[in-house]
């Protein structure tokens, strides 16, 4: 456990020694008596530094953020049975996992999924003006639906381990002392051990973009309109963005994207990308590449974005989707010295700052910035902060993009693997030449499995499909497990099923690898 403060005095700081409650004794008798002699002053930091050591922190770890990294902090911390609180400035908890980002996203785009599905694979319907508005408000039913269950389940998890929460915005004081300032302009000071940083990231807002929440929106606004657009522009082209253009165009919106690069989601494989491409041209979305947006303004009841090559859209609304910022402007980190880069903070591999009692984990670190990885550094944060037995880190970690068609992958992409000049092969299964593909009408569903020449084991998996976020998961354990792609295909698959494209992919490979071998 990382040592206590010797320094730390803050008000609310109790020392429990006779007679004395809290370190005002010594503060009185600086300010009322004459100077002390220099011997008397090594005393005293002498004995302050004695009752330092039997200072009592109101709790033994703090966490700033209710977010999906601050509650497995939280959690973590009370299930090794420390007094552990959360502090979170919004009047609900969850973050953006649960309030504006994640769950809210996927939730709504369930509905928009459903109506792909019904109209055909992956067909948006174009129903009437009036149903399309009853789309959004079953979306929006949903998805409010899924966030209050969600909560409730988030609450009594906490509540169970008591993890108190405490309403407010948290700031430094010092390294060991936040000031926390509730809505009612009310503030008190509390002193913890060890910190948690998991205050998060909000969308990156341009002064120059007029964001009103009504037609020129960001990721948080658009999951609140009220009434379905009839056109939209998009501006981005990486993972939020594409998320959006899917749902509004399965909802019957004409989306527009803008977008400076040549291809969606750049760090994704282009065979991949070029299945949801094709999927979104059919879904009757247009596409704007290598383009830059010069200004977006309001216009009337609806929007123009003029880009740099002159082009005016005109649409309802426009989505604003270009990257996010961290949530650290408020804390003070430099009252804790805390190092920083961008308002990003730095940590290192066990997330602990420059301060190593304080520890930031989750969106506030930059990438990956997922709801996923942030959960398991909130929980790596805390073991490592208190002793505990930590088990390593997953090497491969997965990324899920929730569009119609779903995108996941784990491992390096072929460029990569190229730039490192490492021998690979590759094995491909489409979706349409499996039973299951063929049932559930998915024709162009994608499996692909890059392999190392070298030992045959897999380094990177790439899925563009239905469940590709679940399928993705099966490769993950071959890759973190070490197995090659034999073990695929000796391994016995439910039929019919999606993942036994595992199985033909792995024989595409091994059918490569004989080859090779034939003189
Ligand atoms: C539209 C969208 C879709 C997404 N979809 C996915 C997905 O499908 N899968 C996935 O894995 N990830 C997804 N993400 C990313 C995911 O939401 C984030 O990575 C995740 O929420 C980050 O968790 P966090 O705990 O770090 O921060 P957050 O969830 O942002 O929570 C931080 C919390 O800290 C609070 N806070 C900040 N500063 C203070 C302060 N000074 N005092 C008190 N409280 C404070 C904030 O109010 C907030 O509640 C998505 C994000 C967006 C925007
Ligand atoms: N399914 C998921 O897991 C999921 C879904 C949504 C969001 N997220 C997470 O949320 C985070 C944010 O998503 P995102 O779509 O904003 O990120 P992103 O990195 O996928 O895309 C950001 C886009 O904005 C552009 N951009 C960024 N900064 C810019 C700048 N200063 N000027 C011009 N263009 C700029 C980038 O080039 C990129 O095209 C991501 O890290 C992602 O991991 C995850």
């Amino acid at each position: 456990m990382p040592a206590r403060n010797p320094a730390c005095a803050s008000n609310s700081t109790r020392i429990y020694q006779e007679g004395i409650e809290d370190d005002k004794a010594g503060r009185i008798r600086s300010a009322l008596a004459p100077p002390l002699p220099r011997k008397h002053e090594r005393e005293q930091a002498n004995i302050y530094a004695r009752f330092s050591l039997i200072a009592r922190m109101d709790y033994d770890v703090l966490i700033i953020g209710s977010g999906p990294a601050g509650q497995h902090a939280a959690w973590q911390a009370a299930r090794l049975g420390k007094r552990a609180a959360i502090i979170e400035r919004k009047p609900k908890i969850g973050g953006a996992g649960l309030q504006t980002g994640t769950i809210p996203s996927k939730a709504m785009r369930e509905v928009a999924y459903l109506l792909s599905r019904s109209g055909g694979m992956r067909q948006a319907l174009v129903p009437d003006g009036r149903s399309r508005h009853g789309l959004l408000a079953d979306a929006v039913r949903r998805k409010e639906g899924v966030i209050a269950q969600q909560e409730s389940v988030i609450l009594q998890r906490l509540m169970r381990h008591g993890v108190a929460l405490i309403p407010g915005e948290a700031s430094f004081v010092d390294a060991y002392t936040l000031q926390v300032a509730d809505a009612g302009s009310n503030t008190r000071r509390l002193t913890a051990d060890v910190i948690v940083l998991a205050c998060g990231s909000r969308p990156r807002r341009p002064a120059d973009i007029p964001f009103d929440k009504k037609t020129v929106l960001d990721s948080t606004s658009i999951l609140n309109l009220r009434h379905l657009p009839d056109s939209l522009v998009v501006v981005g082209g990486g993972v939020i963005a594409c998320e959006f253009v899917s749902i509004f165009a399965a909802l019957g919106v004409h989306v527009s994207v803008v977008d400076s690069h040549a291809q969606l989601l750049t760090y994704l494989s282009e065979d991949v990308v070029g299945v949801l491409s094709d999927s979104l041209l059919a879904m009757g979305v247009t596409f704007h590449m290598q383009e830059r947006v010069a200004e977006i303004r309001r216009e009337g009841n609806g929007t123009v974005t003029v880009l740099a090559s002159g082009k005016q859209l005109r649409a309802d609304a426009v989505l604003y989707a270009q990257g996010r910022e961290p949530n650290s402007a408020g804390l003070h980190v430099a009252n804790a010295g805390i190092a920083a880069q961008d308002g990003w903070i730095e940590v290192n591999r066990h997330f602990q700052t420059s301060a190593p009692h304080i520890f930031a984990v989750g969106d506030l670190i930059g990438r990956p910035a997922l709801a996923s990885t942030g959960m398991e550094q909130g929980r790596a944060a805390v073991l490592h902060a208190f002793g505990a037995a930590e088990q390593a880190a997953a090497d491969n970690l997965p990324m899920a993009v929730y569009t119609i068609p779903e995108i996941s992958y784990v491992g390096k992409t072929e460029k990569e693997i190229q730039q490192e000049n490492i021998p690979y092969f590759v094995g491909n299964a489409c979706f349409k030449d499996s039973a299951r593909g063929q049932i559930i009408g998915d024709a162009q569903g994608l499996l692909k499995l890059i392999v190392d020449a070298r030992n045959e084991k897999l380094l990177g998996v790439h899925i563009v499909g239905e469940q590709a976020s679940e399928l993705i998961h099966i490769g993950q354990l071959v890759m973190n497990l070490h197995g090659t792609v034999r073990d695929l295909v000796s391994n016995v698959f439910n039929y019919p099923t999606l993942a036994e494209c595992y199985k033909l992919a792995a024989l595409d490979c091994v059918h490569q690898l004989e080859q090779r071998s034939v003189p």
